[in-house]
C-alpha cells in the first residue's frame, strides 16, 4: 500500500510514475547576531554572492537551451544585479558599521532598495527590478543559511513536480521532456495553470491541499491526472496496476488518433465545428495533430505574459499571421487580452484590488488603455488578409462595452483601408459570454453581434459566486447544473433566432457529460484543448442529436441539481 494517498482535482489526463521535484522555498528565517570578526563575516558574505552568480549562470544556460533567450534574460537581470558593486558595497559597509552578521546586513540593504523601487509606482520597469532584488536576495540568502533554492530550469531527469500553487508563467518554464506531471496544493480546474497543463499535455492535480506537506523530495509518486489523485511511495503492486493504466491511456489515444482527418458529425448526420483552444503560435502543431476544424480561442493575452515589454504591432502582426496562415482558411477566433484576475503582467502593474476577478480586467483595461487596444486590432486587422479572422472581445458585461470596442475596430480598420493595407472586409466580431448580465442580455446582443462564444469557465464562477481558483469552493463549479444549462440554452436560442452562431470556449465544450448535452441543445461550434478534440469526435460520433434534444429538455426542466443531470447522462449516453 502506498505510504499516502492524495485527492485532489483531475487537471490534465495522463499518468505519471517519477520521483517528486519539490517547487517549495525552503525556510530562510535567521537571527540577527552581531559578529566579532567583520573581516570572516564579508568574507562569507562575497562567497554567497559568487556562489549565487555561478549557479544564475548555470540556470540560465540550461534555460536557453531549453526554453530559448527570451525566458532566460530574468536570469542574465539577476546577474547584473549581483554584479552591482554599489549593492555590494552597502551591505558591506553595513556589516562593518553596525558588526551584524551578513544575512542581517543582506536584508536590511535589500529591503531599503525594494521599497525605493516599489515606491515608483509610475515606473513599471523599477517596479520590476524591486521583484528581481527580492529573488537575488533569496538566492544570496539561501547560500549564506546552507539551502537550496528549487531551480526548476535544472531538472534533469524525470520528475512529478511539487508546488504550494503554479503561476502561468511558472507553467510555461516547465521542460516537458522530465517534468512528467505536476500537483499543487491550492487551484482549480479551469485556473490557467490547469488549462496549460491540458495544452502542454503534462498530467496534473491540482488543489490537493497536502502535497507540499504530505511529499518530500524524491518521493516515488504516482499521479493520476484522470482521476484526480496521488500515491506517494506506491506499492510495487500498485506501481504496476498503475504503469498498466498509463499503458491503456497511451493505447485509447492511438485509437482516438484515427479520427484525426474525419469530419466531426454526429449519429444522424449534423455536422459540430470542433476547434481548438490556443495560447501562443507554438500552440499549432496541437492543433493541426488533433485535426481541428478552427481555432475557437486564441488568448492572446499569452502573447503579452510571454514578452519582457508590452508586444509592438508588429510582434503581434507576425503572431497572428502565422496562426492565421497554419490554420489555411479554417475559421481563427482571436481572443483581444484578457489580463487581470490571475494574469498579470510585470510591465503593466494593476491596482491592488479586493477581488481582482471583478475587477479592472480585459475589455475594461482595452477600453480604458485604447492605445494598447488599438495597437492590437491594427495587428490583428493587418492579419486577416492571411486566412479567415473572428476577433471576439472577452468579459463584455453590457451592450455599450461592445458598441464602444466595435467603435474602435471600425476607426482602426478605416485608418489602414485608408491607408492602402489590405484588410479582410468579413472580419466577424463577437463576444464572450462569460458574465451572467450578458448571457440574460443575449437576445438583444444577438441583433448587433457576429457570434458569442460562451466562456464556461468565468461563467460559472460569476453565476455561483465561487472564485475558479480556489479549491474550497471547487464543490460549485457545477457545469451541468440546470440553473447553467438555462442560461446556455437562451444563449445559443438568442443567436439562432437572429441567424447567428454561438461557440463555446470554456472547458466544459469538451466536458464528455456535458458535450452530448450541448449537441441537444444546438451548440455549434465547440473549442478546447486540443489534447480532447480527439476524444470528443469520438463521443460526437455516436451520438443522435434528436434524442440528445430530449435528454437536454429533460435535464433543463425536470433536473434540478448537477448530479441529477450526470446521472441522467450517464444512465441514457454512457451505459
Ligand atoms: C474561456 C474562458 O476564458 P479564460 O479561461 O481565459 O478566462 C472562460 O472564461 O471560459
Ligand atoms: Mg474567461
Amino acid at each position: 500500500m502506498a505510504e499516502k494517498v492524495l485527492k485532489g482535482i483531475a487537471a490534465s489526463d495522463g499518468i505519471a510514475i517519477a520521483k517528486a521535484y519539490m517547487l517549495v522555498d525552503p525556510d530562510l528565517s535567521f537571527e540577527k547576531t552581531t559578529v566579532a570578526n567583520v573581516d570572516a563575516e564579508v568574507k562569507r558574505l562575497h562567497d554567497a554572492f559568487d556562489a549565487s552568480k555561478a549557479e544564475l549562470q548555470v540556470i540560465k544556460d540550461k534555460a536557453v537551451e531549453n526554453l530559448g533567450e527570451e525566458e532566460a534574460e530574468v536570469f542574465e537581470a539577476h546577474i547584473t544585479i549581483l554584479s552591482d558593486p554599489e549593492m555590494l558595497g552597502q551591505i558591506e559597509t553595513k556589516i562593518k558599521d553596525d558588526k551584524v552578521n551578513a544575512e542581517e546586513a543582506l536584508k536590511e540593504v535589500t529591503d531599503t532598495f525594494i521599497s525605493m523601487f516599489e515606491a515608483m509606482t509610475d515606473n513599471a520597469y523599477m517596479q520590476e527590478r524591486a521583484g528581481d532584488i527580492r529573488d537575488v536576495t533569496k538566492r544570496v540568502m539561501s547560500h549564506l543559511l546552507g539551502v537550496t533554492l528549487p531551480s526548476p530550469a535544472l531538472i534533469n531527469s524525470e520528475v512529478v513536480v511539487v508546488a504550494h500553487d503554479l503561476t502561468p508563467s511558472d507553467t510555461a518554464q516547465l521542460d516537458r521532456k522530465y517534468v512528467k506531471g505536476f500537483i499543487t496544493d491550492i487551484g482549480g480546474r479551469t485556473s490557467h495553470s490547469a488549462i496549460m497543463s491540458r495544452t502542454l499535455e503534462i498530467p496534473a492535480v491540482v488543489g490537493s491541499e497536502t502535497a507540499t506537506t504530505d511529499i518530500a523530495e524524491g518521493d516515488t509518486i504516482v499521479l493520476d491526472g484522470i482521476n484526480g489523485s496521488a500515491l506517494v511511495k506506491p506499492s510495487d503492486a500498485e506501481k504496476a496496476d498503475y504503469q498498466q493504466k498509463a499503458k491503456d491511456f497511451v493505447e485509447q489515444k492511438a485509437e482516438w488518433a484515427k479520427l484525426k482527418n474525419e469530419a466531426t458529425v454526429s449519429k444522424d448526420g449534423k455536422h459540430f465545428e470542433l476547434a481548438s483552444n490556443i495560447g501562443t503560435p507554438d500552440d499549432m502543431q496541437g492543433v493541426l495533430d488533433a485535426g481541428s476544424e478552427a481555432i475557437g480561442l486564441f488568448r492572446s493575452e499569452f502573447l503579452y505574459m510571454n514578452s519582457a515589454e508590452l508586444p509592438d504591432e508588429d510582434t503581434q502582426f507576425e503572431a497572428y499571421k502565422k496562426v492565421v496562415e497554419g490554420m489555411q482558411g479554417k475559421p481563427v477566433i482571436v481572443r483581444t487580452m484578457d489580463i487581470g484576475g490571475d494574469k498579470h503582467l510585470p510591465y503593466l502593474p494593476l491596482p491592488d484590488e479586493m477581488n481582482p476577478f471583478l475587477g479592472y480586467r480585459a475589455i475594461r483595461i482595452s477600453l480604458d488603455r485604447d492605445d494598447i487596444f488599438r495597437t492590437q486590432l491594427r495587428a490583428l486587422l493587418r492579419a486577416s488578409h492571411y486566412g479567415q479572422l473572428r476577433i471576439m472581445f472577452p468579459m463584455i458585461a453590457t451592450l455599450d462595452e461592445f458598441r464602444q470596442a466595435k467603435h474602435i475596430f471600425e476607426e482602426e480598420k478605416a485608418k489602414l483601408v485608408a491607408a492602402g493595407t489590405p484588410v479582410a472586409d468579413d472580419i466577424k466580431l463577437g463576444i464572450m459570454i462569460e458574465i451572467p448580465a450578458a448571457a440574460i442580455l443575449a437576445d438583444q446582443f444577438a441583433k448587433e453581434v457576429d457570434f458569442f462564444s460562451i466562456g464556461t469557465n468565468d461563467l460559472i464562477q460569476y453565476s455561483f459566486a465561487a472564485d475558479r481558483g480556489n479549491e474550497h469552493v471547487s464543490y460549485l463549479y457545477q457545469p451541468y447544473n440546470p440553473s447553467l444549462l438555462r442560461l446556455i440554452k437562451h444563449v445559443i436560442d438568442a443567436a439562432h433566432a437572429n441567424g447567428k452562431f454561438t461557440g463555446m470556449c470554456g472547458e466544459v465544450a469538451g466536458d464528455q457529460i456535458a458535450v452530448p448535452l450541448l449537441m441537444g441543445l444546438g451548440l455549434d461550434e465547440f473549442s478546447m484543448s486540443a489534447t480532447s478534440v480527439l476524444k470528443t469526435r469520438s463521443l460526437m460520433k455516436k451520438i443522435d442529436t434528436t434524442e440528445m434534444a430530449k435528454l437536454a429538455d429533460k435535464a433543463i426542466n425536470e433536473c434540478v441539481t448537477n448530479e441529477e443531470v450526470k446521472e441522467l447522462v450517464e444512465k441514457n449516453v454512457f451505459n
